[in-house]
């Protein structure tokens, strides 16, 4: 379990900022660990703002919502950069779904750890294909910490690393649950992908 370091944020101390990484496939338990850590900072009467990209409206528009149903209120916000701004007087920063920002994320995550801010950032580090997602390569580069979570593979009970997607839509977001995701290790994930491959190429043959 990820235990806080000693963040100088008490009295006499200068505030140190710092980037923490939260990881994984889908139904991994990225959310449950971010709202775990913010509620944590809250408890410890720390100023905690919470965002999250205005396009993720899967549960609720406006609350950080787990798979399990665990919620804490948060801000969406459809840039990153209007982080900096809304961030203002924040001891800790928390950002879900950060796979849906721009590379301009890495950017606002660095300028907030610099001038003190503790930023928490989970998000999925592949997308359904099993491709780096958007700015996660690069905010794990340059944070202090990276936890990377698993789920449970729905096909063979093993530790999953990957979201493969059930639903047909090729595009690289596609907003769902086990509607449209199943969570699978290594080995599962490859023999859906080829199955898929394999009916792609029937079907086209078919034509
Ligand atoms: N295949 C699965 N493996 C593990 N947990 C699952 C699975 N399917 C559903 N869950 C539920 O999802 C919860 C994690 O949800 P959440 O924190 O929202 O995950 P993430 O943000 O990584 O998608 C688990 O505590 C469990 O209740
Ligand atoms: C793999 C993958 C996922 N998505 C979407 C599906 C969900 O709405 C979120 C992930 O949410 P979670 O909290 O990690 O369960 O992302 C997508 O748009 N594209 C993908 O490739
Ligand atoms: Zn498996």
């Amino acid at each position: 379990m990820f235990i806080e370091p000693r963040g100088g944020h008490g009295r006499d101390v200068p505030r140190r900022g710092w980037i923490e990484v939260v990881c994984g496939s889908m139904f991994s338990g990225k959310t449950e660990e971010l709202i775990r850590r913010l509620k944590r900072a809250k408890i410890a009467r720390q100023r905690v703002e919470i965002f999250k990209p205005a396009l993720d409206t899967r549960y609720h528009v406006q609350d950080v919502v787990s798979h399990n149903a665990n919620s804490i209120r948060s801000t969406p916000v459809p840039l990153a950069q209007e982080m900096l701004l809304l961030a203002g007087g924040s001891d800790v920063v928390g950002i879900d779904e950060a796979q849906f920002f721009d590379e301009t994320l890495v950017e606002v995550c660095v300028q907030l750890a610099n001038r003190g801010t503790r930023v928490i950032v989970a998000g999925l580090d592949m997308d359904f294909q099993g491709r780096p997602f958007g700015p996660m390569p690069a905010l794990m580069a340059v944070a202090e910490f990276v936890t990377k979570v698993h789920a449970v593979c729905v096909c063979c009970g093993e530790i999953a690393s990957y979201s493969f997607r059930v639903a047909a839509s090729e595009d690289k977001i596609l907003l769902g649950e086990t509607d449209a995701y199943e969570a699978r290790c290594r080995p599962c994930f490859l023999s859906g992908m080829q199955e898929k491959s394999g009916a792609d190429a029937a079907a086209e043959h078919k034509h």
